[in-house]
């Protein structure tokens, strides 16, 4: 399986990131069968479940060089990886409760030769830094979620977002987003950006930090 559905939808991408994107699929192969990060079902879907719904967040904001980025909960790498090969100038820490979880991003991280990329097996809470923005998938509701990240942002902003939080979500948020209790926050469908039946649900919820 290659890369060719992302170079679909990412038509810029230079040669060594699709090389990049192309060895993904060997690498979560072989470390899912030794260490369960994505359901195993799903490991023919990688490039559309995984890699391309992580870079939904690209459609929406573009990370610069020399940003700090952390992802909350990345388990094998989601969305950080496909993230941090898409940004090879920004900097990511990528940061799990879970150790054997990190050591998969790790391997798969020095095999493709991410430079841009750190992956710490630590609690979110825990983490002692401050980013420009925090991105994350399927941890948690965002009520429980935001507390955790509330105090690790610098203060600032690129355009029309201030630093805050990218997190993809999925089918019927309305419960979720008014329990949570954030201001000022911004739903961006998916589906205006990918077309398959995956992404009618799938939506990047954007907040900033407050
Ligand atoms: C369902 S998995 C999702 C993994 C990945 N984001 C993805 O979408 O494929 C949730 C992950 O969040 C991690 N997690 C839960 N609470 C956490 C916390 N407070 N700090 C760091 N990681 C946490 C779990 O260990 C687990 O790997």
């Amino acid at each position: 399986m290659t890369s060719s559905l992302i170079q679909q939808y990412f038509p810029d991408l230079s040669a060594q990131q699709i090389q990049q994107f192309d060895q993904l699929f060997e690498l979560y192969q072989t470390w899912n069968s030794q260490i369960n990060v994505i359901s195993r079902k799903d490991i023919d879907q990688l490039y559309e479940r995984h890699i391309l719904h992580s870079l939904g967040i690209a459609k929406i904001f573009s990370f610069l060089p020399g940003q700090h980025v952390m992802d909350v909960g990345t388990g094998g790498g989601f969305p950080g990886v496909p993230l941090a090969i898409l940004f090879p100038e920004t900097n990511f820490l990528l940061v799990d409760s879970i150790g054997k979880k990190i050591k998969v991003v790790n391997e798969v991280a020095t095999a493709v030769g991410l430079k841009n990329l750190k992956a710490v097996h630590s609690r979110a809470e825990q983490v002692d830094q401050k980013f420009d923005f925090v991105v994350s998938r399927a941890v948690t509701k965002l009520k429980d979620f935001y507390p955790w990240v509330k105090d690790k942002f610098k203060k600032g902003g690129t355009g029309d977002f201030k630093n805050g939080v990218f997190y993809l979500k999925g089918g019927d948020l309305q419960e979720e987003l008014s329990e949570s209790e954030l201001k000022n926050i911004q739903l961006f469908p998916l589906s205006d950006y990918f077309k398959s039946e995956f992404f009618e649900t799938k939506y990047v919820v954007y907040f900033p930090a407050q």
